[in-house]
């Protein structure tokens, strides 16, 4: 695993994006996060789509997750989040971008659906966020290591977490999502994790200096794979 420590979320997104760069191609399967942190690297992907050095064209992405319960036009929905975020400033073709159907119909069969998706391709680099309490994708504290696909009910942190993006009340952040399973991110080829502000620093030193692996702390599980740049601000920063 490699550590990097930047001064701002700036610094450490720009860097993020030159080690993206160097483990893609202009073919490879993206893995994409939501959520506040990966914002800055979605900004200099465009920049550089802008300034004719990467083209998405054959570029294929999988986020991890979306909440179930609110309409894909909701501004805090992750399909609007990826359109507002990044799919709308480069030439990635919709068609190649997916993201979960949690509001579908029939749920059960988004879920096959999606497995059946991931389990068809090859991941090449996974950017993951991560939660005050370790949680990668919605992956809470207590997932098995081994679950795939899956709907679950968020925990009261992640809600409370949550609910600054939904006006600060509780009752208008979604109870439940759809994610990638941990068995999913761990078949990514490289893992990206930005972590930025205090309130990560506890998951990140027991990522990156606890030595337990444990489902009560889902993101120590990436101890355990061969590829992890792990890049955080100095207030994420456990030293
Ligand atoms: N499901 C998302 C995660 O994918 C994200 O990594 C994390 C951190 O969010 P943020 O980046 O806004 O701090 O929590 C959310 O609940």
């Amino acid at each position: 695993m490699k550590y990097l420590i930047f001064d701002t979320k700036k610094e450490a997104s720009v860097e993020s994006y030159k080690i993206l760069k160097s483990l893609i191609d202009k073919n490879s399967t993206l893995g994409l996060a939501t959520g506040s942190t990966p914002t800055d690297l979605y900004a200099e992907m465009i920049a550089d789509y802008k300034a004719g050095n990467f083209s998405y064209k054959n570029i294929k992405s999988y986020n991890l997750d979306e909440y179930v319960g609110i309409s894909y036009d909701h501004p805090e929905s992750y399909h609007k989040f990826m359109d507002t975020n990044l799919f709308d400033h480069i030439d990635i073709n919709k068609e190649n971008t997916h993201v979960p159907d949690a509001s579908a119909a029939d749920l059960k069969l988004a879920v096959k659906t999606y497995q059946e998706e991931l389990n068809n391709t090859q991941i090449d680099v996974q950017i993951l966020g991560i939660g005050g309490n370790g949680h990668i994708g919605f992956n809470e504290p207590g997932t098995p290591f081994d679950a795939g696909v899956h709907v679950v009910d968020l925990k009261e942190e992640t809600i409370k977490a949550n609910s600054r993006f939904f006006d600060g009340d509780i009752n208008l952040v979604p109870k439940q999502a759809m994610t990638m399973g941990i068995k999913d991110i761990m078949r990514a080829k490289h893992i990206i994790l930005l972590a930025f502000g205090k309130e990560k620093r506890e998951a990140i030193r027991s990522l990156v200096e606890g030595e337990e692996i444990t489902e009560n702390i889902p993101c120590t599980i990436l101890k355990n794979h061969p590829s992890v740049y792990v890049l955080v601000d100095k207030e994420a920063d456990f030293k």
